[in-house]
């Protein structure tokens, strides 16, 4: 584009070059026609660069530009069919959806520990420090599986990716998580938890054969209740935020595309996962990293200085959980988008059943940093948190094959 600095930026500047000792001779008439050649050649060149350079003459390119994502291509094919082939007798071959995140990248490496067939499906958005993701997708590549970079709202990934591998099952963690940051950016809520997961359902009830589904709700569905320990048959039409909400509503959605397409569908209520490779927006994490700072941390206190406190629960636990869940899957009835009869739907509870309050948290993380916190005790804020929850998990442990109370807790 070097020689467009040549070219004169006002009519003015051009009269100028008129005046040169080359035109001192010419008419006005030829001087007219060298002028129009000149700017026609200049507009057609930069028409040619225009087009040359634009995306819409590379569909490819485009697709990339427009969605930042790099997908597709034999060798893209190749990688996404290795790592979801199953090489076990049995096995399963499971699409992972959030595979970065905490409990993806676990439970992606459990299935595949066992031989599971899987294939990660990430977006790596920067809700929280993208190099931690990108550490879990280098441990999960370590040991075979691909994490596919796009998002759950893109209908045309989704697709081809059941194009290439004919997915047993979906394992769907991809999620926007947290219960404060939902006053903050409440979109991401929507088109994470609601419209992506509308999305991919829609993939699922249209594949062949449609796969069963396992995906993540919450504990936080049960809200305001003050009947404990919460249990599945427990009402959740009470929400205390715009998450618990959306994790509701996908609550609701796995019934209509179960009643409607025979998709099986399970959801896991999680409890407050802690962990190794943990979120750093989770406060157990947060106050590690400030008591160690030396900066004080806010403990949420309830009405009359009540204690607020969570029924955490360990990771393995959790992937104790959801291999139980896919385990006891029963398959989707339907094929081609049509229900071909009933089909299973569920919801468990996955938690520790034993509540801890998060002033114990603090003292557990103090003695073992050995360092004293900063407590700056206050009441608990009105921005989506809950005073206590506490899991009844008999449903999972009868249902999942799997006792998963107590076997680790936080000390
Ligand atoms: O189980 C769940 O359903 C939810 O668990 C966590 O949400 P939360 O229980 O609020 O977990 P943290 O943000 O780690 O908070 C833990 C406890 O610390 C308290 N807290 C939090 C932040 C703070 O500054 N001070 C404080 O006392 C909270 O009130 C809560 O009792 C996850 O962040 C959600 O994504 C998940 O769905």
């Amino acid at each position: 584009m070097s020689h467009l600095d040549d070219i004169p930026s006002t009519p003015g500047k051009f009269k100028m070059m008129d005046k040169s000792p080359f035109f001192l001779h010419r008419t006005r008439w030829q001087s007219s026609v060298a002028k129009l050649a000149f700017w026609s050649l200049v507009f057609f060149g930069l028409l040619f660069i225009f087009f040359y350079r634009s995306p819409i003459s590379n569909p490819d390119s485009s697709r990339r530009s427009l969605r930042t994502y790099s997908w597709g291509g034999p060798a893209w094919e190749k990688r996404v069919r290795s790592s979801a082939r199953v090489r076990t007798r049995n096995g399963v071959s499971v699409l992972v959806t959030g595979a970065a995140g905490f409990v993806g990248t676990h439970v992606s490496a459990a299935l595949k520990r066992r031989g599971d067939g899987v294939l990660g499906l990430d977006n790596f958005n920067d809700y929280y420090d993208t190099s931690l993701k990108r550490s879990r997708q280098a441990l999960l590549e370590r040991s075979g599986v691909f994490i596919v970079e796009g998002d759950i709202n893109d209908l045309s990934l989704l697709k081809k990716l059941f194009e290439v591998v004919p997915f047993t099952h979906v394992m769907h963690l991809a999620a926007q998580a947290g219960v404060r940051y939902a006053m903050e950016n409440p979109g991401s809520y929507v088109h994470s938890n609601i419209a992506g997961f509308v999305n991919l359902l829609e993939v699922c009830k249209s594949a062949n054969p449609q796969p069963a589904i396992v995906w993540a709700s919450s504990s936080s569905v049960y809200g305001l209740n003050t009947k404990v320990p919460f249990s599945e048959k427990d009402r959740t039409d009470q929400p205390a935020s715009l998450y618990a909400a959306t994790k509701k509503a996908g609550e609701e959605i796995a019934h209509t595309y179960n009643h409607i397409y025979g998709l099986s569908l399970t959801g896991l209520r999680f409890f407050t996962v802690y962990g190794p490779w943990g979120r750093p927006d989770m406060a157990y994490f947060f106050f590690t990293r400030d008591i160690l700072k030396g900066k004080a941390i806010s403990i949420f206190e309830g009405a009359n200085h009540g204690t607020v406190a969570r029924d955490f629960t360990y990771i393995d636990d959790i992937v104790k959980g959801c291999l139980g869940a896919l385990d006891t899957a029963e398959k989707s009835t339907g094929s081609g988008g049509k229900k071909r009869g009933a089909a299973q739907l569920r919801v468990f509870n996955l938690g520790n059943t034993s509540p801890v309050p998060v002033t114990d948290l603090v003292s557990i993380l103090e003695r073992l940093l050995k360092v004293k916190a900063k407590r700056n005790m206050m009441k608990l804020p009105r921005n989506g948190d809950v005073p206590f929850t506490h899991a009844n998990i008999s449903s999972a442990q009868r249902e999942l094959g799997t006792n998963q109370a107590r076997i680790c807790r936080l000390v």
